[in-house]
């Protein structure tokens, strides 16, 4: 059946506010699980499955699958999916999920709700997730892949630092119901292994720098260090014109002299 049959079926209205858009396009879906690279010996989380249309081909992978779907209006329909043995549907609120029961390298593949983005991402990337595909808008999708000087963020910076981070597909909004008003593009963040320092403190420390994205780094460091730690460094630029190893070496620079 198809998603919107489904919706029609269980006479299901959908939640702007969960950000519900559902994926109708099954090639799209079955492409998005293909560039996945999932095996049978992964553990796959996928948050928000929907109506389960990545669900679908991910179940099919082999893969230990944990889904995790706040609306239990889609109880009905996610129940097709008890006949398979690989997947667990957990109906709870993934910012309350604890990440920590799934084991480490887990991957992560989803068409996220766009209002809880940024919190979404923070915390995948505080836990032990080898790799991450997510659909997300496509303005925020290519700020966080935005390379230095061009119109980037925070979390720009953390992201490239972090992870390996590219754009797998892009998908306009016609291909979900409803449309929404803005296109999409389909993330691949895989982690870096050689990344040395608590990402946590990482993400304080840059999320200050750029506190005041248009002041200079002087002004945004001085408020919460000494600036003497950073002596040699130009410190007259600002955040966004920074090569991303720069914010490792302040940050080295910033945890010697605390
Ligand atoms: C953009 S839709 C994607 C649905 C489906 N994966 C698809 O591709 O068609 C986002 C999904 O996330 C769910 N959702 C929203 N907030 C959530 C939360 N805090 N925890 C878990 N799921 C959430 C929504 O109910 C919805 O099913």
């Amino acid at each position: 059946m198809k998603v919107s049959e489904y919706l029609r079926e269980y006479n299901i209205k959908l939640l702007k506010s969960l950000g519900q858009n559902f994926l109708t396009n099954q090639k799209i879906a079955k492409e998005i699980v293909e560039k996945a690279e999932i095996d049978e010996k992964d553990v796959v989380l996928e948050i928000g499955p929907g109506a389960g249309a990545l669900t679908e081909y991910l179940v099919l992978t082999g893969a230990k699958i944990i889904a995790v779907e706040v609306d239990k209006r889609l109880i009905p329909i996610l129940k097709r999916f008890n006949k398979f043995d690989n997947i667990q549907i957990v109906f709870q609120d993934f910012l309350k999920f604890d990440l920590s029961i799934l084991p480490k390298d887990f991957k992560v593949v989803a068409n996220i709700p766009y209002s809880i983005t940024g919190m979404i991402l923070k915390k995948i990337l505080f836990s032990r997730f080898s790799r991450a595909v997510l659909m997300v808008q496509k303005e925020v999708g290519e700020r966080l892949l935005a390379p230095p000087r061009s119109d980037r963020s925070f979390l720009s910076v953390v992201v490239q630092n972090f992870t390996v981070a590219k754009k797998l597909l892009n998908v306009s909004k016609g291909n979900f119901i409803p449309q929404p008003k803005v296109d999409s593009v389909v993330l691949d963040l895989k982690r870096k292994k050689d990344f040395e320092y608590d990402i946590g403190e990482f993400w304080n420390f840059v999320s200050r720098c750029f506190e005041a994205k248009r002041k200079t780094l002087y002004n945004n460091l001085r408020k919460f260090t000494d600036v003497g730690c950073f002596s040699g460094f130009d410190l007259k630029r600002r955040p966004q014109e920074l090569e991303n190893e720069e914010f490792l070496e302040l940050f080295e620079r910033f945890k010697g002299c605390k």
